[in-house]
């Protein structure tokens, strides 16, 4: 246990020293090894990642945004379903969380299918279409700070990179909770809202996921 390390950078160790390198399950598996038995960390984890899964495989997205890249879990996690030719573009604005995650990512061995992008998301969104050479995203997984999760629904529109069938998955919408953003989707007549309730990574603490379908 380093401990002028962070313990983002003892997640990655931990990763390089017991996952096997290109196998992308051994990555998720050993970083959830780590964080229920040795240090929590907030990955969407081992069991939302079910909901996850299901998400991205029922709507086999050809282009993917993550906002809030974190360590890079659940970009290993929707990158390795992912079908040839399709892309997740992940966004994190902390140097020292892109730099782990960026490792994370090619140590899974699916850094063909991910392009991390390092800036805060308000800054990233308005340059997907110019910059990114984005047309509209299929899947948006939300993940990052709570009190940006409504903003940055409302910036995807106004950059109208949503389209009609487009699908959100926003994480933690009971704890920490996304009050603000629960009120905007639910009442807006242009999404179409489901909830999964779940549990919080690595604890018997009750969480769910939102699921929002854009309707054009
Ligand atoms: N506007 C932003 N643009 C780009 N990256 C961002 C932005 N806000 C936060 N981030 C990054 O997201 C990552 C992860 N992150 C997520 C949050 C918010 N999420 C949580 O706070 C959270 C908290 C708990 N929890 O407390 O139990 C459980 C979870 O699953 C969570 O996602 N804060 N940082 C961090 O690397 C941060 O730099
Ligand atoms: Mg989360």
């Amino acid at each position: 246990f380093i401990m002028n390390q962070s313990k983002e950078r003892r997640i990655l160790n931990f990763v390089l020293q017991n996952a096997v390198r290109g196998d992308p399950c051994s990555v998720m598996e050993t970083i959830d090894k780590y964080c229920s038995e040795k240090e929590w960390a907030m990955n969407v984890g081992d069991v939302k990642g079910v909901i996850l899964d299901k998400t991205v495989e029922e709507i086999n997205p050809k282009v993917a945004l993550e906002l809030g890249t974190y360590c890079g879990y659940s970009a290993v996690r929707i990158a390795r379903l992912l079908k040839a030719g399709a892309c997740l573009l992940t966004v994190e604005f902390n140097p020292e969380f892109a730099a782990i995650a960026k490792q994370m990512i090619e140590f899974a061995g699916v850094q063909d299918k991910v392009k991390l992008l390092e800036g805060p998301s308000e800054v990233i969104i308005p340059q997907l279409k110019k910059k990114y050479e984005v047309d509209t995203l299929d899947f948006v997984f939300v993940d990052h700070w709570k009190d940006r999760y409504a903003p940055d629904t409302i910036l995807l529109q106004e950059c109208s990179l949503l389209r009609k069938g487009s699908v959100l998955l926003a994480d933690n919408i009971i704890f920490p909770g996304a009050p603000e953003f629960v009120k905007y989707i639910r009442n807006n007549p242009r999404f179409q809202c489901s909830t999964y309730p779940s549990y919080l990574e690595y604890m018997k603490v009750q969480d769910a996921m939102e699921k929002a379908v854009f309707l054009g």
